[in-house]
């Protein structure tokens, strides 16, 4: 009786009055008995928000991987140096130890990191941390803490401290049932990957706590992002990094996956613009807090091709790895970014020529400093 009425009132907090039949918008944490970081009801809720006046104070996890040091630069040159920093469990090489603040975060430590967003007054918070689709097939427990139980702690960090919390999402989060070409924002989603299973839940938990706390949480699901100045971490995209690597070091390159195996991809620095420019959104362009953004597709046959008409003797060859082909043939083929495009003016500059172009640029004269020292 005791449980049924205690349980009552539990319900009764966090969905209003039966009466007026309201849901009202509750700070998180306090019902949260079962949570390991039970707060208070009366405690007062801090209030971080960033007005429009000043520089956000951001914070990025998960910092040190393909894509957390190219948005630190790119954030420090809107926001300053200062205002951002990166952060990771691992040692950072000392050009990115000196290039702006780092400090160590492991977001499975929910009081080093609320202590991380109290002592540097951190408003924004973009949440990189993760193990992606290969690597967290070799190791689901771990893809499990990381990607689910961490995002626990960052959404409640972010909830309780009123940040503004962008979590990207993947091509993975979509599977074998879903629509694949294209695929559209709102359709099945039933990945068979952790990876993808964990970003589905990150979806819904970041749309809940915004629909019942709300949280300002944007979500962006990205294609394979393809950097130059990093070293893939592990994901069913990467061929179309290494190969840029392998063409200008040997000539020639071997690819995990079959030539024919079509994906969405997008160059790194529309990624970062993406990221900002949604996180810049006014709130009221937002129909939706998911949305996904592309630039072009491509198989590693296109590519392949792309790459001869720079370097003619390159050499392609196939050895299929059968766990990233299963992953590749159940994600989208094309992404449809219609919405996107609509509420907040997405556009993408780089196509697959120019892509090409680049990576080759930046690579050949990284790989012709090498060889002249
Ligand atoms: N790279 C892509 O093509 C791509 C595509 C779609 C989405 N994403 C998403 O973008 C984000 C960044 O991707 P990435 O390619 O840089 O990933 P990455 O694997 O290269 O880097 C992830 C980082 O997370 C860190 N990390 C692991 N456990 C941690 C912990 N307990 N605490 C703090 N940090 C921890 C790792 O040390 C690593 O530096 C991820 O969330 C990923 O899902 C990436
Ligand atoms: C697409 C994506 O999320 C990542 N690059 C992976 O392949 O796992």
């Amino acid at each position: 009786m005791l449980g049924t009425r205690m349980l009552r009132q539990v319900m009764g907090q966090m969905l209003g009055s039966p009466a007026c039949g309201c849901w009202t918008a509750a700070p998180p944490l306090r019902f949260l008995g079962t949570s390991p970081r039970q707060i208070p009801a009366d405690v007062n809720f801090h209030s971080a928000s960033f007005s429009g006046t000043d520089q956000p104070r951001v914070l990025i996890t998960g910092g040190l991987g393909q894509l957390g040091v190219g948005l630190a630069n790119f954030l420090r040159k809107r926001f300053g140096k200062d205002n951002v920093i990166l952060s990771d469990i691992r040692k950072p090489p000392d050009h990115i130890f000196h290039s702006g603040p780092f400090i160590y975060s492991d977001i499975l430590d929910y009081k080093n990191l609320r202590e991380i967003v109290v002592n540097n007054r951190i408003t924004w918070l973009f949440h990189y941390s993760a193990l992606l689709s290969a690597v967290g097939e070799a190791n689901v427990s771990l893809a499990r803490a990381v990607n689910i139980t961490g995002l626990h702690n960052i959404l409640d960090v972010a909830a309780e401290h009123s940040l503004r919390l962008f979590v990207p999402s993947t091509i993975g989060a979509f599977g074998p049932t879903s629509p694949r070409n294209p695929t559209p924002d709102l359709c099945v989603q039933r990945p068979r990957t952790i990876y993808g299973v964990s970003k589905v839940h990150a979806e819904l938990m970041g749309e809940y706590y915004h629909y019942r706390y709300g949280l300002d949480f944007r979500c962006l699901r990205y294609p394979g992002i393809i950097s130059a100045d990093s070293q893939p971490g592990g994901g069913t995209t990467d061929y179309a990094v290494q190969i840029f690597h392998d063409a200008l070091k040997n000539g020639k390159f071997e690819c995990n996956l079959k030539p024919s195996t079509r994906l969405p991809m997008m160059y790194i620095d529309d990624c970062l613009r993406a990221t900002l420019e949604v996180m810049e959104a006014p709130a009221e362009s937002l129909s939706m807090r998911t949305y996904n953004v592309n630039a072009m597709s491509f198989t590693p046959e296109d590519l392949a091709q792309e790459v001869l008409k720079h370097i003619p003797e390159f050499q392609i060859t196939y050895n299929v790895d059968s766990v990233r082909q299963a992953i590749a043939d159940s994600w989208p083929m094309n992404f449809d970014d219609s919405n996107a495009r609509k509420d907040w003016g997405w556009k993408h500059e780089f196509d697959l020529p120019e892509l090409v172009t680049t990576m080759l640029n930046f690579h050949g004269s990284d790989t012709r400093v090498a060889h002249a020292n």
